[in-house]
């Protein structure tokens, strides 16, 4: 049973995925101080918040369960990112639920700001008939600046084209072609300041987006300008913006977000030009709904079959490449696992490499997903696939991937090698669509094994009756053998013998088929296998 904890207000449909599940038992408790959630959260595994739990690094620390954050929405400023990836915890958002919310919002706000409707409201709700104090303007054949083009600024780009204003769209990965193809204009920061009549940001809040519009940028805006911000509190420098508006060079501004949460600058929230929700932008029912869904869906995945999807602390990859290499996931695993096992000398440097239809594919995860299987052997279990690129940087490994795509007789395939001093160890794998996975060859020799459980690797000479001999060693123990793999380098030269087998072999038993004559070594191994197939 996985225990999952949700701190923050949720949609209750929207976790249906977690509720229904017997494998998972849901505890909601919000409000929770920094202390509170730091007594609670060592008996969780998963943690699900929106924006208003702060998920600090002491309560990271105090997580000793904890596999998953989850974000029900997009900003993931509110977790701390690198104290989840050095505890191995996957953080996950829920990119897009929201998107059409928040656009929406944006919306709202830059007409209700055009148009003065809160302040009208308050008016009129007071008794006063003023229609000349509240004249606007229009968005008509303005020019709007959006400042990042990601999934909500090209939606908001979209709409306010709909009201025949002017876009200028500024982001570092936004193409001239892009750009061109939605009817807009590729900017710089500078020609928004200058040209825009309103401006609205829709970056994530980084070290680089935090107070990038600030006093300096204002200084180069036109008159009257207007400012929206329904991304993050700080991209725009609150108090430079009273003073801007103060000053009566901005003419007003629209803040569903702030830099502290509920704000304490009242310079901004009792403004008469300044109109401010409370972080609106997702609060809809169809957002919240989405967003709890998607995270919700994502940890069932995560926990029952190793699926990530939206995950910020692991390489990016989508729902199509993750299908593809989904096959790939265990099997890579537990060859390296077994390779670590018939090896046993802590690996130096790592070589991956990729052949045949796997060379068009982000392989990032099953790169982790190996070596994470090979440091674990050494290392403590703690080590995982958002952590391992850490630890193995930590350890000064080397490691190298290639990608290749030659078919090397098989459509794809997969090849491990581990290098200690002057001994190297290599295996490799392909996967059959019917078949499954498959091990094809352990140190070059050839094979064609299903991974099981219970495996002997043994190496001997070229005679005659070795099989029998290790055969009705394993029959006297009552140890029934599986399947069985031979090859050899040269007639009657070294070679090997690999079985699968029914149980584990006792320490006992293996020393007796080290003995036999002309046997020169043994290994036993036991590699996880997916709990369906234990
Ligand atoms: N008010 C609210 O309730 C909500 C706020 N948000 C916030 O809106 C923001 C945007 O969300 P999405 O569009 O979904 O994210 P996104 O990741 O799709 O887009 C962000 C864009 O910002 C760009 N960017 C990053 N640094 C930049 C820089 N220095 N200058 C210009 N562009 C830069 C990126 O290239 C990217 O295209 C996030 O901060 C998110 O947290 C999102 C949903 C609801
Ligand atoms: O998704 C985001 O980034 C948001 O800001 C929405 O925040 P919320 O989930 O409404 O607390």
């Amino acid at each position: 049973m996985y225990k999952v904890i949700v701190t923050d207000p949720i949609s209750q449909t929207g976790i249906h995925a977690l509720t229904s599940n017997s494998n998972f038992q849901v505890t909601q408790l919000t409000d929770l101080s920094e202390a509170e959630l730091i007594s609670q959260i060592p008996e969780y595994d998963a943690l699900i918040v929106r924006s208003q739990t702060q998920v600090t690094r002491a309560i990271i620390q105090a997580a000793d369960q904890l596999r998953v954050i989850a974000r029900a929405g997009v900003g993931v400023d509110n977790i701390d990112l690198d104290a989840a990836t050095e505890k191995g915890i996957i953080v996950i958002n829920a990119p897009s639920g929201n998107t059409m919310a928040a656009t929406e919002h944006t919306l709202a706000m830059m007409l209700a700001l055009a148009r003065n409707i809160p302040r009208a409201w308050q008016s009129l709700n007071s008794g006063k008939w003023e229609r000349k104090l509240f004249k606007g303007v229009e968005l008509y054949q303005k020019t709007l600046g959006v400042v990042g083009m990601g999934r909500i600024g090209t939606e908001v780009a979209k709409r306010a084209k709909g009201f025949d204003m002017k876009i200028l769209g500024y982001d570092p990965f936004l193409t001239e072609d892009r750009a061109k193809k939605m009817g807009i204009i590729k900017a710089d920061l500078d020609t928004i300041a200058r040209e825009a009549d309103f401006i609205t940001v829709h970056t994530p809040l980084t070290p680089e987006t935090h107070g990038l519009i600030n006093a300096e940028f204002l200084a180069k805006t036109k008159p009257g300008v207007r400012f929206i911000n329904c991304a993050r509190g700080g991209i725009i420098n609150e108090q430079d913006l009273v003073d801007a508006v103060n000053s009566g060079h901005v003419a007003g501004a629209a803040i569903d977000v702030f830099e502290q949460e509920p704000p304490q600058n009242t310079g901004l929230t009792q403004n008469p030009n300044i109109i401010v929700t409370p972080h609106l932008g997702a609060s809809t029912a169809e957002a919240q709904e989405k967003v709890a869904q998607s995270v919700s869906e994502e940890i069932v995945s995560i926990f029952m079959t190793g699926g990530v999807q939206h995950a910020i602390n692991l390489p990016r990859i989508s729902a199509a490449v993750q299908q593809k290499i989904q096959p790939y996931l265990t099997l890579s695993e537990q060859m390296a696992e077994l390779l670590m096992q018939l090896f046993k000398k802590a690996p130096q440097k790592i070589k991956i490499n990729y052949y045949g239809e796997l060379f068009l594919e982000d392989t990032g995860l099953l790169t982790r997903q190996m070596i994470k299987a090979l440091l674990s052997y050494y290392l403590d279990t703690s080590i995982n696939i958002v952590n391992v690129m850490q630890v193995l940087k930590a350890h000064s490994l080397a490691y190298s991937v290639q990608k290749n795509a030659a078919h090397k007789g098989f459509t794809n395939f997969i090849e491990l090698e581990i290098i200690h001093d002057d001994e190297k160890a290599t295996i490799a794998c392909t996967y059959l669509p019917g078949f499954g996975g498959r091990i094809v060859s352990i140190n070059g020799y050839r094979i064609d094994m299903e991974p099981e459980r219970y495996l002997l690797y043994i190496s001997h000479a070229d005679v005659p009756g070795m099989i029998g001999n290790v055969g009705s060693t394993l029959g006297q123990a009552s140890i029934n053998i599986g399947s069985m793999y031979v090859g050899r380098q040269t007639i009657g030269g070294e070679a090997v013998m690999i079985l699968t087998v029914d149980r584990a072999v006792p320490e006992a038993t293996l020393k007796q088929i080290k003995d036999l004559p002309d046997l020169h070594d043994a290994q036993f191994a036991e590699i996880d296998m997916p709990q369906a197939e234990k």
